[in-house]
């Protein structure tokens, strides 16, 4: 009954034809109710032959009817009304569709590396325990004393250089001071770090604080190479997370701008074809992005509040906080990943950018497909797409 079956997913858009599956959101494990308990509930409209997790939230069930009739009498009795059965709860129901097997076999079948050696991206270097339970509790009273920025579903603090989300830059003119001391012995101990290279600067410089409630992830971008040097260093702290890497094919790339913000989960920038990789990130662990890892794979935190690792279903905790350290870029990046890199010419997306930056952020998900497309509103350039964009 309560297996996990992402081969059903709700019908989008105005289509809501009555199938026997009800998509029911807003109901699940992870607010208190057992799949017996939504068994039970929806029972009493007809025989439920299945109940099972729509997705790893544990927020969104699929119910599924021997009867279309049935589906429908739950439906109307339950959609955004309050169910008695389950303690007043009001749910959002939509009929459920199957999705074709493909995309199945890739959600549900996707391994979660716990070391760096293991995920086998060149580059990625991930060490545990590189700060202790004491030093990141005061870490976190440090940044939670100070001000936060509030974005539109997580908090940030810029140190050095603020970090623009509209260029996805820095302005390197513009220094905001030497990175607190409260970080000083994590810059010390990253001047260790294995996987530094011997005459690289690697004094870092500009501080972004994240701070995620639960169920908030960041969509997928590669940081802008014109932006920051090659190692970029994360350091997780109060919860964990999984960081997923992406590496998209030749001609499917966008410019860094194109997926600052929230990328809808069924867009095609998510579901083209590339080769994705995941590491779990406990608490206190640092992460080091450099080479091929930092400046050719996107990386990206699902949005979601349990997240499977292995055979377990890791729930969460209340916020994650990560500590990314950087170095703003003096001179264009001459990284041997073109295709990637927005200082070199061969970048095909330098239109696009000039196009981009000019919209305001963040972008609605429903205004994403304009960022793609020629027919931008609201900006007064219109330029033709380079083909890699074009489909999106
Ligand atoms: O939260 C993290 O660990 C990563 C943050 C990140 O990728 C960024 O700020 O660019
Ligand atoms: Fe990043």
């Amino acid at each position: 009954m309560n297996m996990m079956n992402s081969r059903f997913s709700r019908h989008t858009g105005l289509k809501n034809e009555p199938t026997p599956n009800l998509f029911v959101a807003n109901c699940g494990p992870a607010v208190g109710m057992s799949f017996d308990n939504i068994e039970s509930a929806f029972g009493i409209f007809g025989k439920v032959v299945g109940v099972h997790a729509a997705d790893e939230t544990g927020t969104r069930v699929i119910v599924c009817f021997s009867e279309v009739n049935a589906a429908q009498a739950a439906f109307k009795a339950l959609n955004s009304l309050p169910c008695a059965d389950l303690g007043g709860r009001i749910m959002h129901i939509r009929y459920s569709v199957l999705r074709p097997l493909q995309k199945v076999h890739k959600d549900v079948l996707f391994p979660v590396s716990l070391l760096a050696s293991d995920l086998g991206i060149p580059g990625i270097y991930l060490v545990h325990d590189f700060i202790t339970v004491e030093e990141e509790k005061r870490l976190l009273a440090e940044v939670d004393n100070r001000q936060w920025r509030s974005l539109s579903k997580r908090r940030v603090q810029h140190y050095g250089y603020e970090f623009l989300y509209e260029t996805r830059n820095v302005d390197s003119k513009h220094c905001l001071g030497e990175l607190p001391s409260f970080v000083s012995n994590i810059l010390q101990k990253i001047l260790s770090f294995p996987g530094l290279g011997g005459d690289q600067n690697k004094e870092m410089d500009q501080l972004t604080v994240n701070e995620y409630p639960c169920g908030v992830g960041l969509s997928p971008h590669i940081d802008t190479h014109s932006a920051f040097d090659e190692f970029i260093f994360s350091l997780s702290t109060a919860g964990p997370c999984i960081m997923e890497f992406r590496r998209y094919p030749e001609g499917t790339w966008c410019h860094p701008t194109a997926s600052v913000n929230e990328i809808h989960e069924d867009s095609p920038l998510l579901s083209s074809n590339f080769t994705r990789k995941a590491i779990f990130l406990p608490p206190r662990s640092m992460l080091l992005m450099s080479g091929e890892g930092r400046y050719a794979w996107h990386h990206y935190i699902r949005h979601r509040k349990v997240d499977p690792v292995g055979e377990k279903a890791i729930r969460r905790s209340s916020r994650r906080v990560s500590f990314t350290f950087r170095k703003v870029r003096e001179g264009p990046c001459c990284c041997p990943y073109k295709q990637y890199c927005d200082s070199q010419p061969e970048c095909r997306n330098q239109q696009v950018k000039q196009n981009i930056v000019q919209s305001s952020l963040p972008l609605k998900r429903s205004s994403l497909s304009n960022r793609y497309s020629p027919n931008i509103k609201n900006n007064e350039e219109k330029v033709k797409p380079c083909e890699c964009c074009a489909g999106f």
